[in-house]
């Protein structure tokens, strides 16, 4: 698919009725109701939510996977099967947020990208550094450690998100430079050692915003963003996705 991506995460928020009002917002635009377009909602709310989308072009997104694949004694967990079962296209995969306070790590994460991949999901596998990690210099080192499931995943299509963590949330941004200097070495990565993937598509996300959205979107090697915060706006989701709409 040419053109760019666009992902809203919404994270732990939303309810039943804001989270509907929402899509059906979004169903309305035309700028927002695009196939290369995708809301990463609550799993309690992806049955709705994926009603309310069947047949649109605006896709369904979860935010994880189980890493366990088979029906059975899994307590509490969602499977690829039944995120496909009701609509998603997508599932996040290692959010940093996931890393962070579920200590989720590269073992589980293969086994969420490979059950995604075979359920007919697209995981997109999320990466990047934390502030201590870029100021030590060691930034790279970090992100193909994170990447290093690329090397044993199924062959399938997967998508890449950079998040650097300190700019998740926070308001600040990765600069140009350095949003371009990872992206390429993402690439350049992939080509190396990856499984290939249908089309290799790496998201930025971080603080997006509809002020800064075209410029990140312009950068070299920006396939598109994973949104968080505004996201949860569609107006301000509007305009990540008009700039977006412009560079297909
Ligand atoms: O998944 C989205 C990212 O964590 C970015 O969140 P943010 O746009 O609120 O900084």
């Amino acid at each position: 698919m040419a053109g760019k991506l666009i992902i809203g995460n919404w994270k732990m928020n939303t309810r039943a009725q804001s989270a509907q009002s929402l899509v059906a917002a979004l169903l309305a635009d035309p700028v927002c109701n695009q196939p290369w377009v995708g809301v990463a909602a609550p799993a309690v709310y992806l049955a709705a939510l994926g009603a309310q989308l069947a047949g649109q072009a605006l896709q369904l997104s979860a935010q994880d996977v189980s890493s366990f694949s088979a029906d059975g004694a899994f307590t509490g967990e969602v499977s690829a099967a039944m995120l496909r079962d009701v609509g998603c296209r997508y599932a996040l995969v290692g959010h940093s947020e996931r890393r962070q306070y579920f200590g989720e790590a590269n073992p589980a994460l293969l086994s969420k990208m490979n059950n995604a991949m075979a359920a007919g999901l697209v995981p997109v596998l999320c990466v990047g550094e934390t502030l201590a990690e870029r100021e030590s210099g060691q930034y790279l080192e970090v992100i193909f450690s994170q990447l290093a499931i690329l090397a044993e995943v199924s062959a399938g299509e997967y998508v890449i998100a950079y998040e650097p963590v300190w700019a998740i949330g926070t308001g600040k941004v990765a600069s140009l430079e350095q949003i371009a200097e990872i992206h390429t070495a993402i690439k350049t990565w992939c080509l190396q050692n990856a499984k290939p993937s249908a089309n290799i598509r790496v998201l930025y996300g971080g603080s997006v915003k509809a002020e800064n959205a075209e410029s990140i979107l312009k950068t070299e090697n920006v396939d598109g963003a994973l949104v968080g915060g505004a996201s949860l706006d569609a107006g301000s989701f509007r305009m990540i996705c008009q700039a977006a709409g412009k560079l297909i």
